[in-house]
């Protein structure tokens, strides 16, 4: 191999997802047992991990059996890695360029991708999440397990809530379903995000604040939308979760005799919460509640403008100063991102 070419690894940090029914209940083990995710001491969240994850089970295996058995995520990412890497090809000629995907809750774990990239030994190892809004719960989730099991790390993207492409994907892909589905009247755009507890926002985490921002700046490139609402959902067991429930924007777009436009904003990729419970548990509420329309717009996956978005971050990292493993004042993150790692840099 030519001496001079450097070697570059993105690594794209995700949730993972089962990859059969089998899988279903350690994988939602390994969620709960996460303290990004329960905050209780260690005996206690492992108790808690084992009672949520089993009773969960039976719900979870049936809904993931309506994708197959397990959860489309891996494939998905892996074709998103895929392309990351034939464009950063071009981009960087003079480097050998390798894209890892490193789940957080199921193969292939983040610890052994973290062995596999040091392996490697890349000059350079971009971090690049799949959240382009930062959470404790995901990214911050993500990165300790990086960090903890030894992972290389020379730059680190911690959020891109307004990168330019990413908006420009989101605003796009909203706009074609509506024109697809033959620009109906009456509008209500959701914009639905996966929602968290909200003692997460209260302790300081940036997601809410950062999904605001990518409404407001969606939003300013579709005036042809001017109702718009921000929903949040998935939620998962008893605490207060952040609001307004995605289900409940959908019973008051019924009251105010609104179509439904709905666009999933902080998810990436087509998985469980897009594919069933966007696509039929929410479908068949606006159903029952008389909604017009219903229209769903698609994540954005392999949308080459949203995959340009991923390659502009990589390249963006890789222009900074060397040694800087995620800039002060990092162009795409917002300034007073409390809690994101861009605040402690080095
Ligand atoms: C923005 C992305 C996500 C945030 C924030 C998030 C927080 C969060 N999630 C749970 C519990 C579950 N999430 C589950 C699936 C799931 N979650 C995300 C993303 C975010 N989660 C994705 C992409 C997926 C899909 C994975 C797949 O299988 O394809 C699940 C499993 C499914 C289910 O049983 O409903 C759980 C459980 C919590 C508790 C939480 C914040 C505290
Ligand atoms: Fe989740
Ligand atoms: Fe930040």
């Amino acid at each position: 191999m030519d001496k001079a070419r450097k070697k570059l690894a993105v690594v794209l940090f995700n949730l993972g997802g089962p990859d059969g029914q089998e899988s279903v209940q350690p994988f939602l083990r390994n969620l709960f047992r996460d303290p990004a995710i329960i905050q209780a001491p260690g005996l206690i969240r492992e108790a808690l991990a084992w009672f949520i994850s089993t009773t969960r089970a039976k719900e979870a295996k049936a809904n993931y059996a309506k994708m197959g058995g397990g959860s489309p995520l891996l494939p998905e990412t892996i074709r998103q890695a895929n392309m990351l890497a034939e464009q950063l090809g071009t981009r960087w000629p003079d480097h050998d360029v390798r894209v890892w995907t490193a789940m957080r809750y199921w193969h292939p774990f983040t610890e052994d991708v973290a062995r596999e990239v040091e392996t490697w030994q890349p000059d350079e190892t971009v971090l690049l999440p799949l959240y382009p809004q930062f959470s404790t719960t995901t990214t911050g989730s993500s990165l300790n397990a990086w960090r903890k099991a030894g992972g290389p790390e020379t730059r680190t993207v911690c959020c891109y809530p307004v990168e330019p492409a990413f908006l420009d994907a989101h605003a796009a892909l909203i706009r074609k379903s509506w024109e697809k589905a033959g620009r109906p009247e009456n509008i209500r755009l959701l914009f639905s995000a996966h929602g968290l507890p909200k003692k997460i926002i209260d302790a300081g985490d940036p997601y809410q604040w950062q999904v605001e921002k990518t409404v407001e700046a969606v939003i300013r490139q579709l005036p042809e939308f001017p109702d718009y609402q921000i929903c949040y959902q998935s939620r998962v067991g008893p605490l207060e979760w952040i609001g307004p429930s995605t289900d409940d924007a959908i019973r008051k777009a019924a009251e105010d005799e609104r179509s439904i436009l709905l666009s999933p904003i902080a998810f990436v990729s087509e998985h469980v919460e897009t594919l069933v419970e966007l696509d039929e548990e929410y479908a068949e509420i606006a159903e029952e509640l008389g909604i017009e329309t219903y229209i769903r717009v698609p994540a954005l996956g392999q949308d080459p403008v949203f995959i340009e978005s991923l390659a502009n971050l990589v390249s963006d990292a890789l222009e900074r100063p060397a040694g800087l493993k995620s800039a002060e004042g990092e162009r795409f993150c917002p300034a007073d991102c409390s809690g994101c790692p861009c605040k402690s840099a080095v």
